[in-house]
């Protein structure tokens, strides 16, 4: 059975939208292609050369263009490696990696993490910080917030403060951050890769009711945005609806711009026509990522700044 008969059997409505996205046959095989196991080295334990050193002796290390820390291994069970527990290197996937990079913290800011459970983009933006500044980590979700704790713990991040508050709460605090990340809560088309479940409960209701969700936190994290900040927004999941239309939203809302992200990544076109509608020519900037274009998850990224002092 080909990789699309799978999905037309597994979930008819979902091959349905999704062919009239992309219909090559190479992206119903990434799809549901099981994902390569991927890590991130934590620098905030050790330095990069040195943990690298001691895993080479022991796997196959194969460099992630993207982002200098993350890299292939070839490990079956990472819980099993040692330096693993020892929040050396974190299981992170490849393309998850990429919005911390398109955020680009520096050490002694203040950084709102919307999302963050359980706090793998949490561990790389600490990273860059360096363990100086503040990262406040939120995400309402008790159970995933003290999964985020414990990772935290591991990792040996010093400067995160972990709320579970509604995202869109943030707004109150006008102006206040230096830079913003919402990895949005989402209909994770991403992770068919790693969970088949995913694709047996995919439903189209659920995609609006992400994007309506959506919508409310990233005014909300805009809000929250110091002027000459930013803002990354990102999915792991294709939808346009959750991904152009909740940013072309924030465009048509707010005086919000997009930069352009220059990244050795592959990328797919922007949508900017859907179901009737049109979207901002600004969202050539952002990054459709397909899962058969860099053999990752599926993941979507804009960086959007706030204009005023101290742009970029
Ligand atoms: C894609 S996951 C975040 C992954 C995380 N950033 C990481 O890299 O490890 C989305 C998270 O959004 C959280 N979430 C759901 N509703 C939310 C809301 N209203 N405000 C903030 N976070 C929310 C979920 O609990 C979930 O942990």
């Amino acid at each position: 059975m080909s990789a699309r008969d799978v999905v037309k059997e597994a979930n008819p409505a979902f091959y349905e939208r999704y062919s009239k996205l992309e219909d090559s046959d190479e992206f119903w095989e990434f799809l549901i292609r099981p994902l390569r196991q991927s890590i991130r080295v934590n620098t905030l334990k050790a330095p990069l050369e040195v943990i690298v050193e001691r895993l080479k002796e022991e796997f196959e290390l194969e460099p992630i263009p993207w982002v200098r820390e993350g890299f292939f291994i070839n490990v079956d069970n990472l819980a099993r490696v040692p330096e693993h527990g020892l929040g050396l290197v974190f299981g992170q996937e490849a393309s998850s990696m990429i919005p911390p990079v398109v955020l680009d913290p520096k050490p002694g800011e203040l950084v709102l993490d919307m999302a963050a459970a359980p706090g793998s983009k949490t561990g790389q933006i600490a990273q860059y910080m360096q363990n100086e500044g503040c990262i406040i980590a939120n995400d309402p979700n008790r159970d995933r917030a003290n999964v985020l704790i414990a990772n935290l713990n591991r990792m040996g991040v010093l400067i995160a403060r972990v709320t579970t508050r509604d995202g869109a709460s943030f707004a109150r605090f006008e102006n206040t951050f230096d830079r913003v990340l919402l990895d949005a809560p989402c209909s994770s088309v991403g992770m068919i890769r790693k969970s088949w479940r995913f694709l047996r409960e995919w439903r189209e209701k659920a995609v609006v009711k992400y994007m309506n969700v959506q919508k409310r936190l990233i005014l909300a994290g805009y809000r929250a945005l110091k002027p000459g900040g930013v803002m990354v927004y990102s999915t792991c999941t294709i939808d346009p609806l959750e991904n152009e239309e909740v940013v072309d939203y924030l465009l048509r809302k707010t005086d919000a711009r997009l930069e352009r992200i220059d990244l050795p990544v592959k990328t797919s076109e922007p949508v900017l026509e859907w179901e009737g509608k049109e979207y901002s020519e600004e969202l050539k900037k952002a990054l459709r990522i397909h899962p058969n274009d860099n053999d990752t998850e599926a993941f979507f990224i804009a960086k959007i700044v706030k204009p005023g002092d101290g742009g970029e």
